[in-house]
């Protein structure tokens, strides 16, 4: 198997979209006005990753494009009322097409985990011509990224068998994530008014 052949159209989509939604955000910074995003991550699903996924779901290697998230980005903002903006603003776009969005944010998973997902085709050109690239794009406040960046090593670590008290424990940082996500949600506009103050002054 070729990986770096393979991966190469994922890992070409994966930066054409970081480009462009860090370019929203840096157009927001310009005209001073709050932006809804905070920062853009992406990355190209690791190759264990991929396998393990591939053989957990019975996937023969030359199937790979009905993996959903090999390519993956991810939009973090600071409060639960930027995500649904963000989601209205990429359902306008024209350069990829949604075929799928699952609102964990208002259905959380049982896990605590709480996301809004969106799953693009995104067309890349390459030499040979169009390929449509399927990316995962997740959009969550840095409450929901930090809970779900924290649970994703714990179950890294107990190989997703997490034991009763971690995941007990876990669920309650899940509902105090929600609860600091409300809080901020009630004086969203002072910190916006001071973060316009910030900006002007510097
Ligand atoms: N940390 C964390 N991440 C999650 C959880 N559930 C989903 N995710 C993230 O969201 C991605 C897609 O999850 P789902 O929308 O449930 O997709 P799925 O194909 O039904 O399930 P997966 O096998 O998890 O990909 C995962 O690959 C993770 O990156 C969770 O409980 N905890
Ligand atoms: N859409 C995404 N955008 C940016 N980073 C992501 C995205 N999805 C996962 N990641 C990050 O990529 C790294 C590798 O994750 P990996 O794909 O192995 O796990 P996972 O997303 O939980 O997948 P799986 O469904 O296979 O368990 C992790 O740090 C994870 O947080």
């Amino acid at each position: 198997m070729d990986w770096g052949k393979t991966l190469a159209p994922y890992k070409q989509a994966v930066e054409e979209l970081k480009v462009k939604l860090k370019g929203i955000r840096a157009e927001y910074e310009r005209e001073s006005s709050n932006s809804p995003i905070e920062f853009v991550t992406g990355r190209v699903k690791p190759i264990p990753s991929i396998i393990e996924k591939a053989r957990e779901r019975q996937i023969p290697l030359e199937n790979l494009d009905t993996l959903q998230d090999i390519a993956g980005i991810r939009v973090v903002c600071q409060f639960v009322d930027d995500i649904y903006p963000i989601v209205e603003m990429l359902r306008k776009r024209n350069d990829f097409q949604i075929i799928e969005e699952k609102d964990y944010v208002f259905h959380k998973k049982d896990s605590g985990y709480r996301s809004y997902h969106m799953i693009i085709e995104y067309p890349v050109e390459t030499v040979t011509g169009r390929i449509i690239v399927i990316a995962e794009v997740q959009i969550r406040t840095l409450a929901m990224n930090f809970w779900a960046t924290n649970e994703h090593s714990l179950n890294y670590k107990y190989e997703g068998n997490l034991p009763s008290e971690v995941k007990l424990r876990l669920q309650k940082a899940a509902e105090a994530a929600f609860k600091l996500d409300e809080e901020m949600s009630k004086i969203r506009s002072e910190i916006h008014e001071a973060q316009r103050v910030f900006h002007r002054k510097s």
